[in-house]
């Protein structure tokens, strides 16, 4: 069946799928599995199929925001996907998660659109265990800082004139700020497959963004590296757990 947005037939996807925003670190993640195949790029939608250690994974990118992501995802686990993992970036809340650092995102408090109009608000946006410890692990064997705890998925990039939530959520114990895993979990947690997400730290969510934002350092760059061979190692872990 041709899923209609992402243009990719669902006999081409496997039951593992790795998500990420930038139609680019697709490929790059792409070009770390074996025999990787470009399936379709409809839109932001960038998607590949390869496979590590005999598991077949794909790769698709989501673009910037929950709304488009969330098709993304649904139409992926249409298409038979069971685990989905992300591979992000974020904006950090504290020193103690310098740029280059790499979070395992346990849950995401939904400050997004998108998710209110699925679930009631009460609703809490959670990782599935198994995936986390997975990614987490995995994460830990590679150099640098890995952390896990609470990330905060928001819609805004750029602020307008309302203050950004950040000071209350750093208070009450998350880390960084994103823009999709809330959806990535709200969905999962609807039509029944797992669920993780890795994110490598960018600079701060406080700082003045439209001034200072650089993703493009050499840091971030080696933290990205390290979260898509983390999120690679963790999903043949998880493939071998089920076969066991
Ligand atoms: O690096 P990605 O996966 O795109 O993630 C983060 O970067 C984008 C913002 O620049 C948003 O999509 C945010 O969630
Ligand atoms: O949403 C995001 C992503 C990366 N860095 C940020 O500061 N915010």
């Amino acid at each position: 069946m041709l899923m209609p947005i992402l243009q990719v037939n669902s006999e081409d996807i496997p039951e593992y799928a790795i998500v990420c925003g930038d139609p680019k670190r697709a490929a790059a993640i792409a070009a770390k599995l074996d025999e990787p195949r470009e399936l379709a790029f409809s839109r932001e939608y960038r998607s590949f199929v390869g496979t590590k250690d005999g598991v077949q994974i794909a790769v698709v990118s989501h673009g910037v925001g929950s709304p488009g992501a969330a098709v993304c995802f649904e139409e992926l686990i249409r298409a038979g996907v069971k685990t989905l993992i992300r591979v992000g970036t974020a904006g950090s809340y504290s020193a103690d998660h310098p740029a280059g650092s790499l979070i395992v995102s346990t849950a995401a408090v939904r400050t997004d659109g998108l998710t209110r109009q699925l679930v009631p608000e009460t609703f809490p946006a959670v990782a599935d265990s198994a995936v986390t410890e997975a990614l987490y692990y995995a994460a830990r064997q590679g150099e640098g800082a890995v952390s896990k705890g609470i990330t905060v998925t928001l819609d805004v990039f750029f602020n307008g004139v309302e203050e950004f939530p950040h000071r209350k959520f750093k208070q009450a114990g998350a880390l960084a700020v994103e823009m999709e895993i809330s959806a990535l979990y709200i969905i999962a947690s609807l039509r029944g497959v797992r669920a993780g997400a890795i994110v490598a730290i960018d600079g701060y969510a406080d700082a003045d963004l439209a001034a200072e934002y650089d993703p493009h350092t050499t840091a971030v760059a080696d933290a990205v590296h390290r979260e898509m061979d983390a999120a690679i190692a963790a999903i043949v872990a998880l493939a071998g757990q089920e076969r066991a």
